[in-house]
């Protein structure tokens, strides 16, 4: 009903084009504004203002109040006047003026305690609501992670958290506060003189018919724009990261000439878009104009007859102006708040997602860990239908040093995958010590391993606070320690800020290998008894890799390694080999062994000799 009387009114200007965040998937700018199931939404968002019950009813009281008062200043007007004209003679102007001023004075006051109260809450609830996501999205399992895309994830709890956040400050109270003003107008202007209520409600029609006529015009425009800017965030996203690329095949021209299409796209559906909707103001103004003509007119001709007094007409002309602003605000207000109520169902969304699934009652803390593994008859897959790992089976003595090989996809990354249960098998089961790991707790499993993954993420920090994420309580002198037993301490020194240097997100300021040894001694610095290293497929220096092996070679001193190995050294030290292939275990052994079975694995190796030939 709200929405039908307010649709007309609709601001035809998209939020992107007049400078409000939209939600929706972050770099095309598209907002979405499709809920799905408002009654579930509303409800969950009030479970988070329902904390501050208190502070929210003395908003509410606030908003009557205001609404109240603004409505009670062109009253009294008109009252003043009707007074002065009946012959008060003016005596009564400055009780008048007085009561003006208290009611506009206590309208300000009113409407200013609603706004810092309503901020007060607002940031509240989103704090509120920001902590639960951010400490959901920890608890989600792997597999989460693995469907979606990062920037969808972060646009969820920037974006979407951000229009709730601003619906919340605003548009909520501004609603509220609208309709009240609006039943209270038309309430006293029905009560003052139903004849001229309907007379100034002539124009209204008239509006929505006109709003209308323009807004199926510039909607298909707005949108058009709306494509268009979507294109060019995508272009650009596009074009800077491929920056280098660009640079490398001398394809700057091309980029430019590309831009410059799409930018003149959305020049043209913009000014169309905008010149036909610049004539709303100009309409709404012309029929403003004609609802104060005829209260004029009209009016006075009532005012003339004895039907009605002068003052009601001076407060209808006030009304009437009163009347059109909430239905525009309103009808302003509606896609902020659908906007909002769809990022508060995407947040929801995210915080409805199935947290890893708790371990079982009976898990187990573990005291030690000696690093005995088995893998018996495990078989997994990704999705149902197809399996990844097949009946694998093996096990392997504390302390080994396993080297995993095999084609790419054969399923090595997946098998390491299943051990630090980041999935868990469909069928068999793994066991570490003898116990099978659904019945240890997976903080407890993982705190024991410890990976040297080819991509060593680095934070933004020092390099001291990049290693000490291998154990946050470990001691400077520890620090220091276990950089110098991963070979990375000379590298280090040799920076300007040495261990207190500042690496920017991802490492960009340092090369593969340097990441690779800090990466090392932040496992060294873990004490792990499990350890599981993805060998780096890209070249690094011979030097540095002599580095690295050494490194690499103290790191797994008495510990169960696995190595997921390109390279053949690794390969051939290894204490036994698992060749996969196609998610089964087609042979293990040692290298020679595995040679003198002339299958599978000779092929391989001969395969790789011949890459290092050439
Ligand atoms: N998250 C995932 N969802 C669905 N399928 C996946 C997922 N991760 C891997 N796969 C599929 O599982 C199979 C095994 O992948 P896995 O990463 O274990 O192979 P790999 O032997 O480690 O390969 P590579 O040497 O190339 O890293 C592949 O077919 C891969 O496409």
């Amino acid at each position: 009903m709200l929405k039908a009387l307010i649709e007309p009114f609709r601001n035809p200007y998209p939020r992107h084009l007049t400078g409000e965040s939209v939600s929706g998937k972050g770099d095309t700018g598209k907002p979405k504004t499709k809920v799905q199931n408002w009654s579930s939404t509303l409800r969950r968002v009030w479970s988070y203002l329902a904390l501050r019950k208190g502070k929210l009813m003395l908003v509410l009281l606030m908003v009557v109040l205001s609404s109240a008062l603004a409505l009670l200043g062109p009253y009294l007007i008109g009252v003043a006047v009707d007074d002065y004209l009946e012959g008060g003679g003016g005596q009564d102007w400055v009780y008048f003026l007085i009561g003006l001023a208290v009611v506009y004075t206590l309208f300000s006051l009113t409407s200013w305690l609603q706004n810092i109260w309503m901020i007060e809450i607002s940031q509240e609830t989103i704090y509120r609501l920001r902590f639960d996501l951010f400490s959901h999205l920890h608890k989600l399992p792997i597999p989460f992670f693995g469907k979606r895309q990062q920037g969808e994830i972060m646009s969820r709890v920037t974006n979407d958290i951000e229009n709730v956040s601003s619906t919340l400050n605003s548009s909520a109270i501004q609603i509220f506060s609208s309709v009240l003003t609006l039943i209270g107008t038309v309430t006293v202007m029905l009560l003052l003189s139903p004849l001229l209520t309907l007379l100034t409600f002539t124009v209204v029609p008239l509006m929505a018919l006109g709003m209308r006529w323009i807004t199926r015009r510039t909607g298909p425009l707005f949108k058009q724009r709306q494509r268009n800017l979507g294109e060019l965030n995508g272009y650009i996203e596009e074009t800077l990261s491929g920056q280098r690329m660009i640079k490398a095949f001398s394809q700057e021209d091309r980029a430019i000439r590309g831009f410059q299409e799409r930018n003149e796209r959305i020049r043209l559906s913009g000014f169309w878009a905008l010149t036909i909707s610049g004539f709303i103001p100009k309409l709404m103004n012309a029929l403003n104009n004609m609802s104060f003509a005829i209260i004029a007119g009209i009016g006075g001709i009532l005012a003339i007859r004895g039907a009605i007094t002068v003052g009601i007409i001076i407060i209808f002309v006030e009304y009437a102006r009163q009347f059109t602003r909430p239905l525009n605000d309103l009808a302003n207000q509606w896609n902020t708040l659908l906007s909002a109520i769809a990022g508060a169902e995407r947040v929801f969304e995210v915080m409805d997602e199935p947290e890893e699934s708790s371990d079982e009652q009976a898990a187990v803390e573990l005291k030690q860990m000696d690093g005995a593994i088995a893998f018996e008859q495990v078989s997994f897959g990704y999705d149902n239908n197809r399996p990844t790992l097949n009946g694998i089976s093996f096990k392997v003595k504390p302390g080994e040093m396993i080297a995993l090989v095999g084609p790419t996809g054969a399923g090595k990354t997946t098998l390491i995958q299943l051990l630090s249960r980041f999935y868990d098998a469909d069928s068999g089961r793994v066991t570490v010590d003898g116990r099978d790991i659904r019945s240890i707790k997976r903080e407890s499993l993982r705190s024991y391993m410890a990976f040297v993954l080819q991509d060593t993420f680095l934070f933004k920090g020092t390099i001291r606070e990049n290693i000490r994420f291998g154990r946050l309580d470990a001691t400077d002198e520890e620090v220091e320690q276990a950089a110098r037993l991963a070979n990375a301490e000379p590298f280090i020194l040799r920076m300007k800020g040495g261990y207190d240097k500042v690496l920017d997100i991802g490492g960009s300021g340092i090369s593969q290998g340097q990441k690779q040894l800090l990466a090392i001694a932040r496992a060294i610095l873990a004490n792990p008894s499990i350890l599981v290293l993805d060998e780096a497929t890209s070249s690094i220096d011979t030097v540095t890799e002599i580095k690295i092996q050494e490194g690499l070679e103290r790191l797994m001193e008495g510990r169960t390694s696995f190595v997921i190995a390109h390279r053949l050294n690794t390969i051939r030290s290894a204490d036994r080999i698992l060749v996969l292939k196609d998610g089964r275990l087609l042979e293990q052994g040692s290298h020679d062994e595995l040679l003198r079975q002339n299958g599978f694995y000779r092929d391989l190796y001969a395969s790789q000799l011949r890459k290092m030939a050439l």
